[in-house]
């Protein structure tokens, strides 16, 4: 019998779905062979050309491997959360995250966000990416950017862009150590779930629950699950410019955010520290934000 494990096939997924099946195998003490690594195609990868928030956002990246799993065709799926929909399919389990890469995000072409030329033109399809970049350089022109690192790198090597920006997490993973310069999270705040693996299951599935849960990292799950509880109480999708980033330091978590108009013209940042466990933290701290929003901000959230 071999445990199935269902993934993308782009080589950032795969490279995360063989880490996955490393994980499982130590903590086991199985032949890594006993996984079968199974690769799906989804839609957000065959459609290139536009951007993600126009063809359907993120449910792109999910949608061929929570049928594939409630289909019992895989065992459990591997995804980066960043990519994973705020809201789950009641059939379908969050079991396990392996242990957060670096959340920051690499600025590439340019050494600083003050090096970009007067209207120069920074590559992203992420909302939030853009009105970060126009908060700190309202003159810099935002062209739609997608494809794979290396897809991005060429485009950006034939000057068709003065600058672009990548997670540094994915640049990491593909061995490209090499690649841009991180900016502080201070100067651009993460996507919530950045450079986290989340391993799903069937929620009803005891024994791929059981089996995924021996590789939990558990300071990753506690972060991500308060960044998308940050997420849900906006009522956020891909649309939205929205920042958040939750660290742990001994038994507290601090969850700093930041919303955006679409344009960086306006943003409220704040964050808020508590108890690992205190569910109502992100709810709370979403609430304070979205009522002193400006309107430009205030708007995109849809509650
Ligand atoms: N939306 C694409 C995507 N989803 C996850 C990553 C990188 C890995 C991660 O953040 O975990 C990327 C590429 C990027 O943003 O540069």
């Amino acid at each position: 019998m071999t445990f199935k494990l269902g993934t993308r096939g782009s080589p950032l997924a795969l490279v995360q779905a063989h880490a996955t099946r490393d994980a499982l195998a130590k903590a086991h003490g199985i032949d890594p062979a006993t996984i079968e690594i199974v690769m799906i195609k989804t839609t957000g990868d065959r459609v290139q050309d536009r951007a993600l928030a126009e063809i359907g956002g993120k449910a792109l990246w999910t949608k061929e491997l929570d049928r594939a799993l409630c289909a019992h065709e895989i065992d459990a799926a591997v995804h980066s959360m960043k990519d994973v929909e705020t809201v789950r399919p009641t059939e379908i389990r969050i079991a396990a995250m392996l242990p957060r890469a670096d959340v920051r995000d690499r600025l590439v072409g340019i050494a600083s966000l003050a090096d970009l030329p007067r209207d120069g033109v920074v590559g992203t399809s992420s909302p939030r990416r853009a009105a970060q970049v126009l908060s700190h350089r309202p003159d810099a022109r935002i062209v739609l950017f997608r494809g794979n690192v290396d897809t991005r790198l060429a485009k950006l090597a034939a000057g068709e862009v003065d600058a672009t920006l990548l997670a540094a997490a994915g640049l990491e993973r593909l061995g490209r150590h090499e690649v841009g310069t991180a900016l502080s999270i201070d100067t651009l705040l993460p996507a919530p779930s950045q450079g986290a693996v989340g391993i799903e299951v069937r929620a009803e599935d005891a024994a791929a629950l059981a089996f995924v849960r021996a590789i939990d990292h558990a300071p990753t799950h506690q972060a991500v699950r308060a960044e998308r509880g940050f997420l849900a109480a906006l009522g956020a999708d891909c649309h939205s410019p929205v920042g958040a980033l939750a660290t742990i330091d001994g038994d507290v978590l601090t969850l700093r955010a930041q919303l955006l108009a679409q344009d960086g013209s306006a943003q409220v940042v704040d964050s808020a520290s508590g108890a690992i466990d205190d569910i109502d933290l992100p709810r709370t701290l979403a609430e304070t934000m979205l009522a002193r929003a400006p309107e430009s901000v205030a708007k995109l959230f849809a509650r």
